[in-house]
């Protein structure tokens, strides 16, 4: 099972998500980001890229769309906070947004 990062590591790794727009949530155990696109096609395109990511990676985010927004929470749920597998699909995301 992939450990749970420690306090300083997960600030290290957040760093340039957190300037991304992406928020630490939760007791510092999850990060939320909002991604805004033109259209829901747009939208759920991008979705559906980033599951086949997802899947790949066998790490899930939960998320949710209303018309041209998707709003994702990344954690770990085996591990109970924050990994290095949250970290991965965060910048994955952010790289499928661009
Ligand atoms: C059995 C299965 O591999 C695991 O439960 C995986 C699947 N996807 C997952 N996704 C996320 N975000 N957290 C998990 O702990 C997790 N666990």
């Amino acid at each position: 099972m992939t450990e749970k990062l420690t306090d300083a590591e997960r600030d290290q790794a957040l760093k340039p998500l957190i300037d991304n727009r992406w928020e630490l949530g939760g007791d510092g155990d999850r990060i939320t980001k909002t991604f805004q696109f033109k259209t829901f096609v747009d939208a759920f395109g991008w979705m559906t890229r980033a599951a086949i990511l997802a899947e790949k990676a066998n790490h899930h985010p939960e998320w949710s769309n209303v018309y041209n927004k998707v709003t994702v929470t990344l954690t770990t749920h085996d591990a109970g906070g924050l990994t290095p597998l949250d970290i991965d699909l965060a910048n994955k995301m952010d790289d499928l947004f661009k």
